[in-house]
């Protein structure tokens, strides 16, 4: 059984159409990340499912159990990171974590919870004085409290440095070890690239793509990045190399003269053969695959 799956669905907000008939299904088990620019419908998509707005039109199910009419168990097997949430200043973490804890009715140990997310030396102090990193890893150990079968992060790495983004992720591939499904939204997307099992990429509340990452490079045909140093500045070329078919993302440095390209393999050789074309030598070439950083540009119609 899906462990989300929404059919149709349809958010409007007044004139504002947040959601378009998105169809998406999230398998139990994976770790899906949705991936979308500013306002495209992400926080809009995780609040229907955990009813905080109702839709306009379609379905959301979680486990097979309907967001609005089974709101009470659909809640019961999920542990939520909100985009907004409330701390209240004169608690302490290990407080909120215990209150998690009781209204649960679970027996996690709290100063366990709190070591996972790296708060176990502040657990006593009032989260007021909290940094957004802090209270966002609070946050974070909340939605882990009672071992939800599902798991929705809203945005988890805001506010997070370097070392708490490192253990979100692990906690991540550790709760999908134990079995949980794990479905989170993101515009970073190296956090997406190392964690998750499948990617969806939402932009103006639709679905573009949903697939594996591999799979998604695969469709947008861009496998590799093209790095060519030439013993010149390419001058006019580089109009010719835009203009060649499937070729994206194309750049060229100021400094040194490096020519950058996101194109399929077949089209490896026209863009040598075009850079050429002026007289200029090429004194190195290398290639890489792709990034989700030049596969996002490419279905969200950015420019690289
Ligand atoms: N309560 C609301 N009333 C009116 N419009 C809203 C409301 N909530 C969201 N919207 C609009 O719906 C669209 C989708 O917003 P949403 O917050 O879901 O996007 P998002 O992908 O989560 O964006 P971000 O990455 O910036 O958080 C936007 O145009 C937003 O302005």
């Amino acid at each position: 059984m899906a462990a989300i799956e929404l059919e149709s669905l349809h958010k409007q907000f007044d004139d504002i159409v947040a959601l378009r008939d998105v169809d998406l299904t999230v398998h139990a088990g994976e770790v899906f990340g949705l991936l979308g620019p500013n306002g495209a419908g992400k926080s809009t998509m995780i609040d229907v499912v955990l009813d905080y707005v109702r839709p306009t039109a379609g379905t959301a199910t979680v486990f097979g159990l309907d967001a609005q009419q089974e709101t009470k168990a659909v809640h019961r097997r999920v542990g939520v990171l909100p985009d907004a949430y409330h701390l209240d200043g004169h608690l302490s973490a290990r407080n909120h974590v215990e209150f998690a804890i009781e209204s649960m009715d679970t027996d996690d140990d709290s100063d366990a919870v709190l070591d996972r997310v790296g708060l176990g030396s502040v657990a006593d102090r009032a989260v007021g004085g909290f940094s957004k990193g802090m209270e966002q890893r609070l946050a974070l150990a909340l939605a882990l409290v009672g071992e939800p079968e599902l798991l929705i992060f809203d945005e988890p790495s805001t506010g997070l440095d370097p070392n708490g983004a490192r253990r979100m992720r692990t906690i991540v591939r550790e709760e999908c070890d134990r079995g949980a499904t794990v479905f989170f939204s993101s515009h970073i997307l190296g956090q997406v690239q190392a964690v998750c099992d499948r990617v969806g990429i939402l932009v103006d509340g639709t679905i573009v793509a949903e697939d594996s990452i591999g799979g998604l490079q695969e469709t947008v045909g861009t496998s590799e990045t093209l790095r060519v140093t030439l013993d010149s500045q390419p001058g006019e070329t580089i109009e010719s190399v835009r203009q060649l078919p499937d070729v994206r993302n194309v750049s060229v440095s100021d400094t040194d003269g490096v020519v950058s390209v996101s194109c399929p393999a077949r089209q490896k050789v026209a863009v040598i053969d075009t850079l050429r074309q002026n007289g200029a030598s090429v004194l190195d070439i290398e290639t890489s695959e792709v990034s989700l950083d030049e596969l996002f540009a490419a279905y969200t119609g950015a420019d690289g």
